[in-house]
C-alpha cells in the first residue's frame, strides 16, 4: 500500500516522522508533494519518503492520498486531485473546517473520503487526534485510518456534528495551553525564577494535572477544593481567576476558534 501526502508542512511532517518511527510503514511506501521542493527534499533526505513535484505524479502512484494544505488553498488543488483520482483510492483530509459533503461534492461523489483531526503534539507523538467517515465505511477502512494515525498518538472516531468542537478543544486548544504554561513562566519570571527553570516547572506541572484529571477519575472542581487549604494560599489565586472571569474567558476563545472553524466550510 502506497501513502501519499499533498502539502508537507507541519503536520504532514509529523505524520511521516510517526509513520517511519513505527516500523510498522515502510518509508519507501511513503510518497509527497509540496509546492516549494525543499521541503520534500528535507523528508527525502532524513526519512527515505519518495519525492513528487506534481499532484499529477502523486496520484498515480499511491492508494492512500492526504489532504494536508491549508484549508484556504484545498479549493485550488481539488480539481487535480478529482482528475487524477482512482475509484479505488482513499482520500483523507486533516484540513479543519471542510466536511465530508463539501469533499466528495468537490470530488465527485467519490466513495472512500474521510476526516482526520490531528494536533501539533503529534510532532512528539502524542497528538489526541479524531476521525470521521460516511455512514458506510468499512471496518478495513477505519482499521487503516487508526493504524496511520496511532503512530502520531491516540485517535478515536466521531460522528462528523462533533467534529468542529474537537478540532477546537482537542487540535486549537494546545495553542491555549502553550499560552497558559508560558503566562505561568512569565510570572514566576517576574518573582526572580530563571525563565527554562520556570517553564519546566509549569509545563510538568500541568502535564501531572491532566494526568491526575485522567487517572484519578474526580471532578475537576473536587480536586480544585483539594489543593485550596482553608485560608490557605491557593484559594487566593482560584478566586482572583474567578474575579476575572477565568470560564468566561475560555468559553469565548472556544466559541472564537468554532465560529472561524464554521466559516470554513
Ligand atoms: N497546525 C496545526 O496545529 C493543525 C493543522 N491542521 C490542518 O492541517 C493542514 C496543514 O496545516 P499545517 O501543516 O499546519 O500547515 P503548513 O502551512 O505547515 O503546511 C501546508 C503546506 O502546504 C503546502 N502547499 C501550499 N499550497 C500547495 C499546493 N498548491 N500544492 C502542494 N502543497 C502546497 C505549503 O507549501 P509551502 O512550503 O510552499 O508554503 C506547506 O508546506 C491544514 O488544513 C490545517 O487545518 C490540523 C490539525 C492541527
Ligand atoms: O488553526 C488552525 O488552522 C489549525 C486547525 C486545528 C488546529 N490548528
Amino acid at each position: 500500500m502506497n501513502y501519499g501526502f499533498i502539502g508537507l508542512g507541519n503536520m504532514a511532517t509529523a505524520i511521516i516522522k510517526g509513520m517511519a518511527a513505527s516500523k510498522k510503514f515502510d518509508t519507501n511506501h511513503l510518497y509527497g508533494m509540496n509546492r516549494s521542493y525543499e521541503k520534500t527534499d528535507e523528508l527525502v533526505q532524513q526519512y527515505g519518503i519518495q519525492g513528487c513535484t506534481t499532484i499529477e505524479e502523486l496520484m498515480k502512484k499511491v492508494d492512500v492520498v492526504v489532504l494536508a494544505v491549508k484549508p484556504q488553498v484545498l479549493s485550488s488543488i481539488l480539481p487535480t486531485v478529482k482528475a487524477f483520482l482512482r475509484k479505488n483510492q482513499i482520500v483523507i483530509s486533516i484540513a479543519a473546517g471542510k466536511s465530508l459533503a463539501y469533499l466528495q461534492e468537490q470530488l465527485d461523489g467519490h466513495p472512500s473520503i474521510f476526516r482526520v483531526m490531528p494536533n501539533i503534539n503529534a510532532i512528539i507523538g502524542a497528538s489526541t487526534s479524531c476521525y470521521s467517515t460516511p455512514a458506510s465505511t468499512s471496518n478495513a477502512h477505519k482499521q487503516l485510518i487508526e493504524e496511520m494515525f496511532e503512530t502520531i498518538g491516540t485517535i478515536v472516531e466521531l460522528p462528523e456534528n462533533l467534529f468542529s468542537i474537537f478540532t477546537t478543544i482537542g487540535c486549537a486548544s494546545p495553542a491555549f495551553t502553550y499560552l497558559y504554561i508560558d503566562s505561568l513562566a512569565r510570572a514566576a519570571v517576574r518573582e526572580g525564577m530563571p525563565k527554562e527553570m520556570a517553564l519546566e516547572i509549569a509545563a510538568s506541572s500541568v502535564l501531572g494535572s491532566a494526568k491526575m484529571i485522567l487517572e484519578s477519575k474526580e471532578h475537576p472542581m473536587a480536586l480544585v477544593d483539594q489543593v485550596c487549604s482553608p485560608g490557605g494560599t491557593t484559594i487566593q489565586g482560584v478566586t482572583s481567576l474567578q474575579a476575572n472571569r477565568f470560564e468566561g474567558v475560555i468559553h469565548d476563545a472556544v466559541m472564537a476558534v468554532t465560529r472561524k472553524d464554521h466559516s470554513l466550510q
